[in-house]
C-alpha cells in the first residue's frame, strides 16, 4: 500500500505560515510492536510538519495515532523509516507532552506544577515564578496558584497541564486527546483557550483527537489516518484564518468540511470495526 497525501479543495487561505522551517520530517515510518502476536500499528507514514504549524491527527480507534505522536516525541522508536526533528538550543526540552490524564504532580502546588519545566531547565526561582504566574493568568488560574491539584476540577487541572506545557519554552507541544476527558462545555472553552494560547505563542503543535470539529476549529492541517496499520489517508489544509472566531462552526464551509472528513473517516472506522 502506498501513502497518499492530498488536500481537499478549499478557498485560498491567508493563514500565516510563520516559519517555513520544518519541525518534523517523517519518512516512510512504520511501527510494529513485537510480542506474542505482533501488532503492525503504523505503516509507511511520510509527512512534513512546518515549525509553528498546528496539526491535528484524527483516525479510528487503535489506528496508531498515539504511537505516531509518541514516535514524534522520541518516546517510541520507529521499526522502519526516519523522523528528523528541529534541533533545540540549550536546556530546552525538544517537546512537551500533554496527555488526556493531565499528569500534573499532586504534591506540588499549581504554581510549582506550571513552573516545573523551568525549574528543570535551571531557570532562577524569581523568573520561573513570574513566568508561571503570567501563564496561570492566561488560563484563568491566577487565583489558584497556591492550591493543590486535588482542590481543582478536571478542567482546571487540564488548564494547569496545558499552561505547564506552554511554559517550558519547548518549541513543540505534543498533545494526546488533551481535552478528551472534559465535559462538553468545559471542552469548548478549553478549545477557545488553546487556540488563543497558540495564536499568542505559535509553537509547533501536534494534537491527537477523535473530534473532527475540534480538529477543524484548532488545526491548520488535519492528518486523517486509515484503519490499522495506520497510514496517512489524507492531509487536509484547513482554510480558516486566524484569529479563529468562536462562531466558526456555523460557517457553511466548516459544516461541509466536517461532513467530507466524516465520510472519509467513516470508511476507516467501519474497516477497523470489521477487523477487530
Ligand atoms: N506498547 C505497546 N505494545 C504493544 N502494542 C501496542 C503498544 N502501544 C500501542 N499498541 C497497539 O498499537 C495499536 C495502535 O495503538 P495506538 O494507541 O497508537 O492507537 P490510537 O489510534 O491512538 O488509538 P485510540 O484512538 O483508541 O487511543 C493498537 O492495536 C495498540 O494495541
Amino acid at each position: 500500500m502506498s501513502t497518499s497525501i492530498h488536500a481537499i479543495d478549499g478557498p485560498a487561505t491567508d493563514t500565516p505560515r510563520s516559519d517555513p522551517r520544518l519541525a518534523f520530517r517523517v519518512r516512510n515510518v512504520s511501527k510494529v510492536f513485537v510480542g506474542q502476536s505482533n501488532v503492525h500499528a503504523v505503516h509507511d507514514v511520510s509527512v512534513d510538519l512546518e515549525a509553528g504549524s498546528f496539526t491535528c491527527i484524527v483516525g479510528p480507534s487503535g489506528c496508531g495515532k498515539s504511537t505516531l505522536l509518541r514516535m514524534l516525541g522520541g518516546l517510541e522508536k520507529p521499526t522502519l523509516g526516519t523522523i528528523e526533528s528541529e534541533p533545540t538550543s540549550g536546556k530546552l526540552p525538544p517537546a512537551a507532552f500533554v496527555f488526556q490524564e493531565h499528569g500534573i504532580f499532586p504534591w506540588l502546588s499549581v504554581l510549582e506544577n506550571v513552573a516545573f519545566g523551568l525549574r528543570m531547565a535551571g531557570v532562577s526561582r524569581g523568573e520561573r515564578e513570574a513566568t508561571a504566574k503570567r501563564w496561570l493568568g492566561y488560563v484563568g488560574l491566577e487565583d489558584f496558584a497556591n492550591s493543590y491539584p486535588h482542590q481543582l476540577s478536571g478542567g482546571m487541572k487540564q488548564r494547569a497541564a496545558i499552561a505547564r506545557a506552554f511554559v517550558t519554552g519547548s518549541p513543540t507541544l505534543l498533545m494526546d486527546e488533551p481535552l478528551g476527558a472534559l465535559d462538553a462545555q468545559t471542552r469548548r472553552l478549553m478549545q477557545e483557550q488553546l487556540i488563543e494560547l497558540w495564536e499568542r505563542d505559535r509553537k509547533t503543535v501536534v494534537l491527537v483527537t477523535h473530534a473532527i470539529d475540534e480538529a477543524l476549529l484548532l488545526g491548520d492541517r488535519i492528518v486523517l489516518m486509515s484503519a490499522r496499520p495506520g497510514q496517512i489517508k489524507e492531509s487536509i489544509e484547513v482554510p480558516f484564518t486566524h484569529p479563529r472566531r468562536p462562531d466558526l462552526e456555523t460557517h457553511p464551509e466548516f459544516v461541509d468540511m466536517k461532513q467530507a472528513i466524516w465520510e472519509s473517516l467513516r470508511e476507516e472506522v467501519e474497516r477497523s470495526v470489521q477487523h477487530s
